[in-house]
């Protein structure tokens, strides 16, 4: 069995590894080999079925609420990213945010 887990907080593979960086996967970033690294889907034959579902779901609930929303945590406590044990690593503590529609006149995919 892979340790994903492992190879995902491997700081031989990953630049700061355990630091949230979405821009690390912008193109021309950390691409070579990203799907050995990253494998969030598994590989090989039996990797996810899912995965296309998946990915075109998360574009259209992911991307819109970035895009359209201001995120906020509740309060100044930094947010604790412990992880509890479970299949889908779930936080320990459960993230408390607040949003509200995004004021700074960008172009969003949802119309209000
Ligand atoms: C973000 C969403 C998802 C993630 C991160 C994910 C991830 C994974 C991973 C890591 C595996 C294990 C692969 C391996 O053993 O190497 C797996 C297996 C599987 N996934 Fe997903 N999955 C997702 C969504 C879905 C969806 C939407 C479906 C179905 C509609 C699905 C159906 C399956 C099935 C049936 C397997 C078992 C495949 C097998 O053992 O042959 N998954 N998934």
């Amino acid at each position: 069995m892979v340790n994903a887990w492992a190879i995902q907080r491997d700081p031989e593979l990953w630049d700061d590894p355990t630091s949230s960086k979405p821009e690390r996967f912008e193109q021309g970033k950390e691409t070579s080999d990203l799907i050995y690294k990253l494998m969030p889907f598994g590989l090989g034959r039996r990797a996810c079925p899912g995965m296309v579902l998946a990915q075109h779901v998360l574009w259209s609930t992911l991307g819109p609420l970035i895009q359209c929303f201001e995120w906020e945590r509740v309060g100044e406590k930094i947010i604790d990213m412990t992880e509890r044990q479970g299949l889908t690593m779930p936080k320990l503590e459960p993230l408390e945010a607040t949003c509200r529609q995004d004021s700074s006149g960008r172009s969003c995919l949802l119309s209000f």
